[in-house]
């Protein structure tokens, strides 16, 4: 079925009552109501909806169901609401980067554009107080917008006792019972730890320690060339840190398509960041002054050391769910911890929800804030509507790295005949205008029909770049309906029309 536009399908689907739940397409509900426990208010203390988590996915989904009409109490046991995303995570991490990339701006590439100083300082006290500026405004702004929505905010650690109760320990030491009658799970995650290494937050650290280390280390090694690894190895490597990275993998960010992925290591090391792949840490001395990292070869072979001032442990994260009082409930999971969902967000537990990183699919919290919507209106009987598969993914290095869609080798698995598209910012004139032309657009299509498959960018831009992809990839566009959108000029948004016009016939200006 080849359908262009959300509405168009939606109605379709209404007008079918059909279910369509396969991954690779939208999730809708065939039986619109069947797994909630109903939403119209019943004028009690008893809430429609009750949400423990106030990350993107739980403060989303509260904020949503309120504007739902739904009577909608959130519960966050870290004092602030925003999750890891808003406190120790998304943001505090860009504000970093952001301010790290201005003082390596201002050391290395700002006399190219005529613009001299006799000499740049780092203030790490400012830039720190910066970053928490920003976190503890945006922290605040949820506050409010809870309040604008009528969404209760309750402090607290929550527990599951009953499919419709919450047990809340407050911070003052207070027990108190929030009655619900849909609960959502949007608990989020944590820092996956390491057999044998223990975070201490000051030598050896999780992002948090890394978000806030109060001194430049002379050297930092990062286990774990993930997302994480990269962003915060390139904040101190910016800032004058020798940065390692160990990876486990034979490839740095592994999900990435593998070309850009090449040329993605290929900067970084230009930048100076080390990278010892195929390589695992079997052993942490922290008796000295500074930390011993025992190595040996992911494959086994002979043990090698390495020394470092922090280690930074950035090996992926687990969901979260310690003190919830799943078992007791029977909520399934499965074998590393996540919580199952069927495509409306319901556990196996009827009227318990879990969204966001505590379930199967992309940590990312976009991710999480879509399956909030989508949850809370299935809950209030609308249709909800996710697709994992077109969720955009970026790192916000320098060039940054974003994609949406698949990447070639896994259209290379699926056995689809295919075409690629590419196209270089040194052929871009707005890139070249500001000397920033490292990078290029890589566009996959389906060769019988055009259908794009998957976009892959490299530029200093990209993470912005990427979402005209993401609305040709829901939409399902050709390659051939980007390359005949007018971009305006001189933009780099015109280098992902280049790459489009590649792919399907040929680029004007290479
Ligand atoms: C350093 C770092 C950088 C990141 N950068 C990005 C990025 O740039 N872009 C991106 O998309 N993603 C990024 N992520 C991932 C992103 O933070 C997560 O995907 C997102 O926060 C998940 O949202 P969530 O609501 O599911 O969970 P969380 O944000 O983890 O929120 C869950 C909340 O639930 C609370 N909670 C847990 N248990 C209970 C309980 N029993 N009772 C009450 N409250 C409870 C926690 O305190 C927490 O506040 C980053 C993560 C890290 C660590
Ligand atoms: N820009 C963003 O959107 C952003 C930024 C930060 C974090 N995040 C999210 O947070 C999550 C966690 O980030 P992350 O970087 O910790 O995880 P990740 O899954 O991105 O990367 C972890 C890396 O560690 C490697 N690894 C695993 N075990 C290892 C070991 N024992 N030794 C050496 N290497 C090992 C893996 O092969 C992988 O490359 C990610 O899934 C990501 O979705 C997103």
């Amino acid at each position: 079925m080849a359908m262009a536009s959300f509405a168009r399908r939606k109605a379709y689907l209404l007008s079918r009552n059909l279910s369509n739940s396969s991954p690779d397409v939208f999730r809708y509900s065939h039986s619109l109501t069947a797994f909630s426990r109903g939403f119209a208010s019943s004028g009690s203390d008893e809430n429609d909806v009750v949400v423990i988590g106030g990350g993107p996915g739980g403060y989303v989904a509260a904020i949503k169901a309120a504007q739902l009409g739904l009577k909608t109490t959130c519960i966050e046991k870290r004092g602030a609401l925003g999750g890891t995303c808003l406190n120790v995570g998304c943001i505090p991490s860009k504000a970093l980067l952001h301010s790290s990339h201005m003082y390596h701006e201002a050391k290395h590439a700002f006399a190219n554009h005529g613009v001299k100083f006799s000499s740049v300082e780092i203030d790490l006290p400012a830039m720190m107080g910066q970053k928490d500026k920003a976190v503890s405004n945006l922290t605040r702004g949820i506050e409010g917008l809870f309040k604008k929505n009528k969404v209760t905010y309750v402090k607290g650690y929550g527990k599951l006792i009953s499919p419709s109760e919450v047990s809340v320990d407050t911070p003052n030491g207070d027990n108190t019972i929030v009655k619900g009658k849909n609960i959502i799970i949007a608990t989020g995650s944590d820092v996956k730890s390491l057999p044998g290494i223990t975070i201490d937050e000051k030598r050896i650290v999780s992002s948090t320690g890394a978000l806030a280390l109060s001194e430049i280390p002379k050297k930092l090694v990062v286990i774990g060339a993930g997302y994480i690894g990269l962003e915060m190895g390139s904040v101190w490597l910016r800032l004058g840190s020798e940065v390692s990275v160990v990876e486990f993998a034979p490839d740095i960010v592994p999900s990435m398509d593998g070309e850009i992925r090449k040329q993605f290591q290929r900067s970084l090391e230009k930048q100076g960041m080390k990278f010892m792949l195929k390589t695992k840490v079997v052993g942490v001395d922290t008796s000295g002054d500074g930390v011993r990292l025992t190595l040996e070869p992911a494959a086994g072979g002979d043990k090698t050391t390495l020394e470092a001032d922090v280690v930074l442990v950035s090996a992926g994260r687990s969901p979260f769910t310690a003190g919830l009082g799943l078992e007791k409930l029977g909520v399934e999971t499965d074998k590393i911890g996540r919580i199952l969902v069927n495509e409306r967000f319901g556990t196996n537990v009827p009227g318990v929800f879990a969204i966001g990183d505590v379930i199967p699919g992309p940590m990312l919290a976009h991710k999480a804030e879509e399956d909030g919507v989508a949850c809370v209106e299935f809950i209030a009987g609308k249709i909800g509507h996710v697709d994992y598969d077109k969720v955009p993914g970026v790192v916000y290095t320098s060039p940054e790295v974003a994609s949406v869609g698949k990447t070639e080798e896994q259209v290379k698995t699926l056995g689809v005949e295919y075409r690629v598209g590419k196209f270089p910012f040194m052929a871009n004139s707005r890139a070249k205008a500001i000397d920033s032309a490292e990078g290029l657009v890589k566009i996959i299509a389906e060769k019988e029909t055009d259908k794009i498959l998957g976009v892959h960018i490299m530029a200093p831009n990209a993470g912005e770049l990427i979402h005209e992809a993401a609305i040709a990839l829901q939409y399902d566009a050709a390659s051939e309906d980007i390359a005949r959108v007018c971009h305006a000029h001189p933009t780099m948004s015109e280098a992902l029309k280049e790459a489009a016009m590649a792919t399907y016939d040929k680029p004007i200006h290479i």
